[in-house]
């Protein structure tokens, strides 16, 4: 099958500082292939330096202690609310079916402001920062934008900001969610336990985009390959002689592979321990981009997504996605990116209402 991937494809680094549309089909392929591609860092749209400062930041929050953090725990009022705010040690389960316990790792969840609004409130030292996290989130949002739009080019969308308008914030509230991550080392197994494996357990992303950011010698994400049923791990940097700095990872996420009918993939993936580093502790940023609440996932118009679909291709992929989202068998309804979330959610987390 053409999209299938085999073993021997590696994810690509793709340069996008032109917007050919060479370069569109570039993104396409990755995206419809592995659902996972790298884009090389031009120093401009997320400087380097605010990457290492926003690492800093998460580094000293996360060394406080548990009491202090839990302050603004998620969901509460104080954090703002419904997936905002701190994560404790096992607090969530990526994967509840496959894991006992929940992830060994900590998070912290910055949301987007809607127009006009400031941040939510944020605990110290994340407080003193909000100029650099604000900075941080928009130019995030400036790549997204930029790979949506490659995507809409090689797509052939008639309207040229069909997907880069769904995403514009300052438009409406969306699911777009910032997110630190800290997986602490881990303690020594006592003689007759088995060593954890897992720091994030196997799952898919729920949103159009996520842009992901993790510093060298601390590897451990490792993506599903269906082909071989086996697990292949992404380097943080995949060409470090040509590359001076790691270039940023991106994956499809579940929505955005539902929107488009199933061409786009929305991979598998999860944090392992792995060989040596498995005492280390880590730290990942995660920009989970996702569409205004209120943008309905009808059919993407245009003669590629239309000839996926009625080649039948993405049969497979699209029954996947609508069985993460309980929907059943020949029911065609058009959801907004809200009430898809809100699915996934539900879904995931087997809540009744
Ligand atoms: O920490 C990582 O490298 C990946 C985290 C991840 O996949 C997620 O939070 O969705
Ligand atoms: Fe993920």
């Amino acid at each position: 099958m053409a999209h299938e991937s085999n073993p021997n494809d590696t994810i690509p680094v793709i340069d996008i500082s032109s917007s050919s549309a060479e370069v569109a089909q570039q993104v396409l392929d990755a995206a419809s292939s592995h659902g996972f591609l790298f884009i090389k860092n031009d120093g401009i749209t997320i400087p380097p330096k605010d990457i290492s400062d926003m690492f800093e930041l998460s580094r000293q929050y996360f060394q406080q202690p548990d009491e202090q953090k839990s302050e603004f725990a998620i969901h509460s009022e104080k954090a703002g609310g419904i997936n905002r705010g701190w994560v404790k040690m096992q607090g969530e389960s990526l994967d509840p079916e496959g894991q006992k316990q929940g992830d060994p790792k900590e998070a912290f969840n910055i949301g987007t402001p809607p127009p006009n609004q400031s941040l939510q409130p944020l605990p110290s030292p994340i407080s003193t920062s909000s100029p650099l996290i604000s900075r941080f989130q928009t130019s995030c949002h400036t790549l997204c934008t930029r790979i949506l739009t490659l995507l809409n080019i090689a797509l052939q969308i008639p309207d040229s900001d069909y997907f880069s308008s769904r995403h514009d914030q300052s438009l409406g509230p969306s699911g777009t969610i910032f997110r630190m991550l800290y997986y602490p080392a881990s303690r020594k197994p006592k003689h007759s336990e088995k060593r954890e494996s897992i720091r994030a357990g196997a799952h898919s992303d729920y949103g159009s985009l996520t842009l992901l950011f993790r510093l060298p010698g601390q590897p451990g994400l490792e993506l599903y390959q269906q082909a071989t049923n086996t697990w292949i791990p992404v380097p943080v940097n995949p060409s470090p002689l040509t590359l001076a700095e790691p270039p940023i990872l991106v994956n499809i996420g579940d929505l955005l592979s539902f929107w488009t009918g199933g061409m786009l993939k929305s991979t598998v993936h999860r944090v392992a321990f792995t060989g040596d580093e498995a005492q280390e502790e880590r730290y990942s940023m995660a920009y989970f981009c996702h569409p205004l609440d209120d943008a309905a996932l009808e059919a993407v118009p245009g003669p590629v997504i239309r000839g996926f679909v009625e080649s039948g291709k993405g049969g497979a992929e699209l029954e996947r996605q609508r069985e993460r989202l309980g929907l059943q068998k020949g029911v065609e309804e058009v959801l907004t990116a809200k009430q898809h979330l809100d699915r996934r959610l539900k879904v995931t987390y087997r809540l009744k209402n």
